[in-house]
């Protein structure tokens, strides 16, 4: 599924009803239609609704779904509407839902906390994608106050007022909802944070909006039917060879576990063979996990420009390189990165401390970088810009440095700076040590079976992530380890193969 910027949605409603001759009336009648039946799922008509509703389209939508349920019998509804300059649509709005007799309209005054507190059912329709800037004092009163209901549910049309439909941002304030009904696809600003928390389960009503029309957004959800197409085949008459070879090139004296993660996370995915190298020797206990992982120390404390020579054949042989975890950032060992790059034209995964090299590296689009939060400031060298929604920063600099980028977060980015996926599987179960170098290691295990760096990005961050929920729904967020989603990972498999 597409997800979109407010510009591109304005876009797609105004070549619906101008190139396809279906009207905004006939789409706010069709949104308005989704949300009440929505609604009449979930209360009866003995329900108290308060419909709180701004005067521009959102408004409107509001406008007419109240007088939807008005009209089969749903008496309980009051609506205040806040603002002066009514769009067209919510002015035709207001004049048909008086003229099927409604007239319960309320004012905002001192009774307002009152009608809030008896409300069953808050329907959300102050501001939808025309937000525009930090919340006017009055609307942020009224946000206010709805928040701090202690009873009864909150519905938002299309994106919780106060959300930038484009960041997740909360300009001064948010409505937070229990449930969201957006139209036709996610708009940005629900899947990152903090709006995503803020719109709370979302629905997605389709409208008549031709789905051709979406490909003007070059950003898609990842999506378990999505992952179901991309995994990769395992044809019955093969052999390791065909699974291909990787490469892991990781650890030091100082962090001897994060290459023993990513190695599994390889092997745990399907890779035929994987090759770990490390500079000093992994205790035997280590390996024990996974006895099926090749294994060569070079007997030093970390790797430096030299250790080319002695493994050239290896890399040479890989069908995908992982270099980074744990590999410590001393200077010697940034060479060695750098000669590990030059000496490839091979897919590479660059993580973790090997991140520290980018700079000098000649990158490529068969190279991924996999940068969490931190990792991400510094590789593009700013504190000034708000990074974690800035996803149009991290497509800039994907195309600029023509890598591959998975940016690690609750949101998790990939782009290739032409096309972009947003994962949003997972938990804080995945904010500890090794989560990265485990994800790093699927990434590589999937490459080596044949498939491109972003397919292979796309399925590793969606697997880890729902293997982080299926395996801390048991075990919980704070007790799940880097080692149990790796251990688990075939149950998230499982379920995407069996869906
Ligand atoms: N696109 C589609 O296909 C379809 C779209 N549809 C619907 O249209 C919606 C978009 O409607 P839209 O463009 O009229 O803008 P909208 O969200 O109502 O906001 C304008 C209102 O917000 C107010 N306001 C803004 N900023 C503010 C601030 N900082 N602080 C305070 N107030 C502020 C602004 O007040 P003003 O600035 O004018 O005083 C005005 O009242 C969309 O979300 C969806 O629900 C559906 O019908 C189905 C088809
Ligand atoms: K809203």
């Amino acid at each position: 599924m597409h997800i979109l910027t407010a510009d591109e949605m304005k876009k797609i409603d105004d070549s619906t009803s101008k190139e396809y001759g279906i009207t905004s009336e006939v789409l706010m009648e069709q949104a308005a239609i989704s949300i009440y039946n929505e609604i009449t799922k979930n209360f009866n008509k003995n329900t108290h609704f308060l419909f709180v509703l701004g005067t521009g389209n959102n408004g409107g939508d509001g406008l007419a779904t109240a007088r939807l349920l008005y009209n089969e019998g749903y008496k309980n509804i009051k609506i205040a509407i806040i603002g002066k300059n009514q769009s067209e649509l919510f002015k035709k709005q207001l004049k048909t839902i008086k003229k099927f007799g409604f007239d319960n309209f309320i004012e905002i005054n001192d009774d307002f906390k009152n009608h809030v507190s008896v409300a069953d059912c808050i329907v959300d329709g102050l501001i939808g994608i025309g937000l525009k800037g930090e919340l006017k004092k009055e609307m942020l009163e009224i946000i206010n106050i709805i928040n701090s209901k202690k009873r009864g549910k909150i519905i938002s049309i299309d994106i919780p007022s106060g959300i930038d439909a484009n960041t997740g941002k909360v300009f001064g304030n948010a409505i937070k909802a229990d449930k969201t009904i957006t139209f036709g696809s996610y708009k940005l600003g629900h899947i990152f944070f903090p709006g995503r928390e803020y719109s709370g389960s979302i629905i997605v009503a389709p409208l008549s909006f031709p789905k051709k029309l979406f490909s003007i957004s070059h950003r898609e959800l990842v999506t378990r039917d999505m992952i179901k197409k991309l995994l990769p085949k395992r044809p019955k008459f093969s052999q390791k060879y065909d699974f291909g070879n990787v490469l892991i090139l990781a650890g030091s004296a100082e962090f001897p576990g994060a290459s023993v993660l990513s190695a599994i996370g390889a092997q745990k995915i399907g890779a035929g063979l994987v090759r770990l190298i490390t500079p000093c020797s992994l205790s035997s206990s280590v390996l024990e996990h996974e006895p099926g992982i090749i294994y060569k120390s070079l007997n030093k404390d970390k790797f430096s420009l030299r250790d080319i020579d002695v493994i050239s054949k290896n890399i040479k042989k890989a069908s995908v390189i992982v270099i980074g975890p744990g590999l410590g950032r001393s200077n010697e060992t940034m060479q060695f990165v750098r000669g590990v790059v030059e000496n490839s034209k091979g897919p590479i995964v660059v993580d973790a401390d090997a991140l520290y090299a980018v700079d000098a590296l000649t990158l490529r689009k068969n190279i991924v970088l996999t940068p969490h939060v931190g990792e991400m400031q510094r590789i593009v060298r700013t504190d000034e810009i708000e990074i974690r929604q800035n996803y149009e920063y991290t497509e800039y600099f994907a195309k600029n440095k023509k890598a591959t980028i998975v940016f690690k977060d609750a949101t998790t980015i990939i782009t290739n700076g032409e096309k972009t996926y947003f994962n949003i599987t997972g938990n804080t179960a995945l904010s500890k040590g090794g989560s990265g170098d485990l994800l790093t290691g699927i990434i590589a295990g999937l490459i080596a079976q044949g498939l491109d760096v972003m397919k292979a990005s796309i399925i590793a961050s969606y697997l880890s992530g729902r293997t982080a929920e299926i395996v801390s729904s048991e075990k919980s967020e704070y007790y799940s380890t880097p080692l149990d989603i790796a251990k688990n990972l075939y149950r998230a498999l499982l379920e995407v193969m069996n869906d």
